[in-house]
């Protein structure tokens, strides 16, 4: 079995146990201003979106006893422009209550990263202060997609959708999203390929999608691929959170992003 199958079904049992909770209280802000859409469409730089990751099942133990609100601190004092928040359990070792701690922290907009099958993730999600959630494409049924994606949209939350081959990428397409992570990252055999990025994107045509570069980028050179593959922000964990000089490496990712490029600045 696939590490994904995996996770989904423990998400199955997940949601079936939020189901009988009540759902905690918001932290009062859910949204940061500007948005997570606005944050990078207004850029002229790379935006980086600096990853709270204390492990994964691709590389196990990352960094366990991480601070996640000083880590969250540093990234945003350092010139990330959102922050992406681990918050499953058993395969990264995150929870809800980092993204809750974060949110009071900072004010850049979080990405709840989390493996979402049902409305009341995105709720849970939504009450612990996210700004934006993530949809991965293989994770299930178009139809289910296309429901999680007009619910949160109504919850006013952005959605980052994850696509890793041509036909996930032609389901986030069809489905009208705005934002696209591509994964260069196989979930199932952890192999990691950056030229996914440039494959993929350039099946986008609208002018108006705003393209992530995920997973297994480490230098500026990667940065300045994934721009020049038509990427406005990059997703970057395990480099992060192991780098001894995070502000060197943000201010690397940070590259120009061409210009005439993909995108029309909103
Ligand atoms: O990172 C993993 O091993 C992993 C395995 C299975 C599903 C998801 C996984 N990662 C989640 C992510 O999307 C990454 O944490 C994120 O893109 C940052 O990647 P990296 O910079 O390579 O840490």
């Amino acid at each position: 079995m696939g590490i994904l199958t995996e996770i989904l079904q423990q998400k199955e049992k997940e949601v079936t146990s939020l189901k009988e909770q009540p759902l905690p209280e918001s932290t009062g802000k859910t949204r940061a201003t500007p948005s997570f859409v606005q944050t990078i469409s207004s850029a002229e730089h790379m935006t980086v979106i600096a990853e709270i990751k204390r492990a994964s099942p691709s590389k196990g133990s990352i960094d366990p006893d991480v601070d996640p609100a000083r880590k969250a601190a540093l990234y945003e004092a350092c010139g990330a422009g959102a922050i992406s928040v681990l918050t499953d359990e058993p395969f990264f070792k995150g929870s809800m209550d980092d993204l809750r701690t974060i949110r009071q922290t900072v004010n850049v907009p979080l990405l709840a990263k989390d493996f979402f099958i049902d409305q009341v993730q995105i709720d849970h999600a939504k009450a612990a202060g996210a700004s934006i959630i993530l949809l991965i494409v293989a994770a299930m049924s178009p139809f289910k997609l296309q429901n999680l994606f007009a619910y949160a949209k109504e919850q006013k939350l952005d959605v980052l959708c994850e696509v890793h081959n041509e036909q996930e990428m032609m389901t986030a397409i069809e489905l009208g999203a705005d934002v696209i992570g591509i994964n260069n990252r196989d979930l199932n055999t952890f192999t990691v390929d950056l030229a996914t990025t440039g494959q993929l994107a350039s099946l986008v045509t609208n002018p108006d999608t705003l393209i992530i570069s995920e997973s297994g980028l480490a230098s500026r050179r990667d940065a300045q691929q994934a721009a020049h593959a038509g990427a406005r922000a990059v997703l970057m964990g395990e480099t992060l959170m192991r780098s001894d000089d995070v502000r060197g490496m943000v201010t690397d990712l940070r590259v120009p992003l061409p210009e005439g490029g993909h995108f029309h600045a909103r």
